[in-house]
C-alpha cells in the first residue's frame, strides 16, 4: 500500500538529511507505529506519503502510483485515498461536530442524501452520538480528536495517517483513541501513526518501525517502542 525506495530528504538550507535511504513496504491493512526521538524524521515520512513535500532522491509508492511523478492536477485524488489525523485536531472552530464532518464529504461533491447517510453512522462509529450539534470548544480533548478520526475516516480512505494523534490527552483518553484506531484498522484501513507514545505502543504490540536521524533501525512485529524516546 505504501513502498519507501531508496528514499532520501534533505530540506532546503539543510545540510543534514532529514531521511536518509529509506527502504519499507506497509501492506494493505497493516498498523504501523513510527517511532524515534525528536527530529528523527518520522512527519517527514508522512508528508512524503502526501506529497506535502517531494523526495530528494529515491521513490515513494502509494496504491501502485508514483507519487513523485504524480502532476499536480492528481496530488488532490492522492489526498482522498489518505485520511488524515493530528496532535491539535484541525477542527472548523466555528462548525458543529457535524458540520465538522458532514464538511469533508461536501468538499469531494458527495450529494445531500449520501451525506445524511453516512456522517451519522461514522460518529457513532467513534462514539459521538449524541454530540452532533457541539462546537469543538464544547468537546474535550479526546472527543475533539474523535470529531477529527471521523471527519478522516467517513470517505472510508483506504490509507490513515495520524501524526501524535494522542500527543494532546491524558493516558486513558489516549488508549481510547488508538482502540478506535485499531477498530478502523480492522475494517482493512492501513494505519501508519508516528507516536512518543510509549505506553501506548507497549500495549498495542503493532510493527513498530523505529527512526534515528533519518535512517530505519529496527523493523519489527509485535514490537515495543524500546529505545525510540
Ligand atoms: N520544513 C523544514 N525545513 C527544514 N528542515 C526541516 C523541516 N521540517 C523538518 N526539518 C528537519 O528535518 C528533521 C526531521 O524532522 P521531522 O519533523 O520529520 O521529525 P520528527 O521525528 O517528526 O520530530 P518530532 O517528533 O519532534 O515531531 C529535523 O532535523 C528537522 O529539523
Amino acid at each position: 500500500m505504501i513502498r519507501f525506495e531508496n528514499v532520501s530528504k534533505v530540506y532546503p538550507r539543510s545540510t543534514r538529511p532529514a531521511l536518509s535511504d529509506i527502504n519499507l513496504e506497509i501492506e494493505r491493512g497493516e498498523f504501523v507505529f513510527v517511532v524515534g526521538a525528536s527530529g528523527s524524521g518520522k512527519s517527514t515520512l508522512l508528508r512524503l506519503v502526501l506529497k506535502e513535500e517531494g523526495v530528494t532522491q529515491g521513490t515513494v509508492l502509494v496504491a501502485g502510483q508514483e507519487v513523485g511523478s504524480l502532476p499536480a492536477r492528481k496530488v488532490p485524488r492522492l489526498r482522498r485515498e489518505i485520511g488524515t489525523v493530528f496532535q491539535d485536531f484541525r477542527l472548523l472552530p466555528n462548525k458543529t461536530v457535524y458540520q465538522n464532518v458532514a464538511f469533508a464529504l461536501q468538499v469531494l461533491g458527495r450529494s445531500g442524501h449520501a451525506i445524511r447517510q453516512v456522517v451519522p453512522e461514522t460518529l457513532e462509529m467513534v462514539g459521538l452520538e449524541g454530540k452532533e450539534k457541539r462546537l469543538p470548544h464544547e468537546l474535550s480533548g479526546g472527543e475533539q480528536q474523535r470529531v477529527a478520526i471521523a471527519r478522516a475516516f467517513v470517505n472510508k480512505p483506504p490509507i490513515l495517517l495520524c501524526d501524535e494523534p494522542t500527543g494532546n490527552l491524558d493516558p486513558t483518553t489516549s488508549l481510547d483513541i488508538v482502540r478506535l484506531l485499531d477498530r478502523i484498522n480492522r475494517t482493512g484501513t492501513t494505519i501508519v501513526m508516528a507516536t512518543h507514545d510509549d505506553d501506548i505502543v507497549d500495549q498495542l504490540r503493532k510493527r513498530v518501525v523505529e527512526l534515528k536521524n533519518g535512517h530505519v533501525v529496527r523493523d519489527e512485529n509485535k514490537g515495543v517502542y524500546g529505545s525510540g524516546r
